[in-house]
């Protein structure tokens, strides 16, 4: 079996590793924490992260990246999306060129607003698009550590690399479908968070089912939105990467982006809330970077607008809702609607 190495030992990397172990690979976990590399190495825990879980044998961990990717087939980043570009510099120069190289991060170069698969391509030269891919879709790291059924997509602009990351992981708990659309599988995987942001922030208002059916399915047609603008195929956006994403995250009590917004929604404030959280809550950079692309892109993104006004300028979370309810009247299918509804509707 070949080596395969993953860059990042937080409760995503981690988790994605024991599937790898489990269907045989010799996995080594790149630990930025020696520490962290001494507790997988002998005690086969991750117990900040993935409390109660025995990690398989198949699983090493080390410090140092020469030692985690030293003659590996396939790569796999899962860091948070501040610390991607400096990884994925850090470890360009111990990447061969016939490496494959996936990444599971959900989020955006806030700076360049780059999408992950983008950065990857202009740190690691050496490697080629049809080397790249990204795997996303509705999988919360602590199910997974416990074998539970889960279904995720691989996206890869070569059907050839996008089979090689499904082989790896595909098994009886962990189903993976392939997608050409790497563009469209990234925007789901990242922009949900923001809605997941929204989904707590209503629960935590008190608010009911119906709100949060309004959120998703209204936040689905902002993402799909943008999504057109960026290029996107809009079919992705229903499948696993998209709506299935944005069920898992906005319903789930494993979701740090809906704890996050359960906390804002109570009247926390972000840094009170943030500081709660011993884990990435990639929804609120991610705020920031969808404000950004909504004015690059000129697509109207109003959900949107009103998270990043309760995260960074303090509007009460009660007056964005009701800002939301209280927008002019529209058409439900409007983006359709203006190219080809039906002829007798008239716009
Ligand atoms: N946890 C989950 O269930 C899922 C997470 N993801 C995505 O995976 C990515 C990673 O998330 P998690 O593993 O959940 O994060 P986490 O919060 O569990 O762990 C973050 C990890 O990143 C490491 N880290 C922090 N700063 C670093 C740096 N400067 N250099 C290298 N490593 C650094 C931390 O030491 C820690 O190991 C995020 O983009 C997240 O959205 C995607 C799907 C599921
Ligand atoms: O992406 C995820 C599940 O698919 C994890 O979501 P959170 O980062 O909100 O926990």
């Amino acid at each position: 079996m070949s080596k395969v190495s993953v860059i990042g030992a937080g409760s995503w990397g981690t988790a994605l590793a024991l599937v790898l172990a489990d269907n045989g690979y010799d996995v080594t976990i790149w630990a930025r924490r020696p520490e962290i590399a001494e507790e997988i190495n002998s005690k086969h825990t991750l117990e900040d992260y993935l409390p109660g879980v025995c990690l398989p044998d198949g699983i090493r961990a080390s410090h140092r990246l020469e030692d985690a990717l030293e003659n590996v087939s396939m790569v796999l980043l899962v860091i948070p999306s501040h610390v991607f570009r400096s990884t994925a510099r850090m470890i360009a120069p111990l990447i061969g060129k016939d490496v494959t190289v996936a990444h599971a991060t959900k989020g955006f170069d806030l700076d360049s607003l780059e999408r992950m698969s983008e950065v990857l391509l202009s740190e690691i030269p050496q490697i080629s698009p049809e080397q790249a891919a990204v795997l996303s879709g509705p999988s919360h790291a602590e199910e997974v550590s416990e074998r539970y059924p889960t279904t995720v997509v691989v996206a890869s602009v070569a059907k050839h690399t996008a089979e090689f990351v499904q082989d790896h992981f595909m098994n009886g708990n962990f189903r993976v479908y392939t997608n050409p659309d790497v563009v469209g599988t990234e925007l789901g995987g990242a922009l949900k968070n923001i809605i997941a942001l929204g989904g707590g922030i209503s629960d935590g208002l008190g608010y009911g089912d119906n709100a949060k059916a309004a959120l998703m399915t209204r936040g689905l047609v902002e993402i799909s939105r943008l999504g057109a603008a960026m290029g996107a195929s809009q079919s992705t956006f229903s499948g696993l990467a998209g709506v299935g994403d944005l069920i898992a995250t906005c319903t789930s009590k494993h979701s740090r982006n809906w704890r996050a917004g359960y906390m804002l929604g109570q009247g926390k404030t972000l840094d009170e809330t943030l500081a709660n959280m011993k884990m990435v809550v990639e929804g609120v950079r991610t705020t920031k970077a969808a404000m950004l692309l909504s004015r690059k892109y000129q697509v109207e993104m109003p959900i949107t607008t009103e998270i990043y006004r309760v995260l960074f300028e303090g509007k009460a979370p009660k007056d964005a809702v009701d800002d939301l309810m209280m927008r002019g009247k529209r058409h439900e299918l409007e983006d359709i609607a203006k190219n080809r509804f039906h002829p007798k509707w008239k716009m």
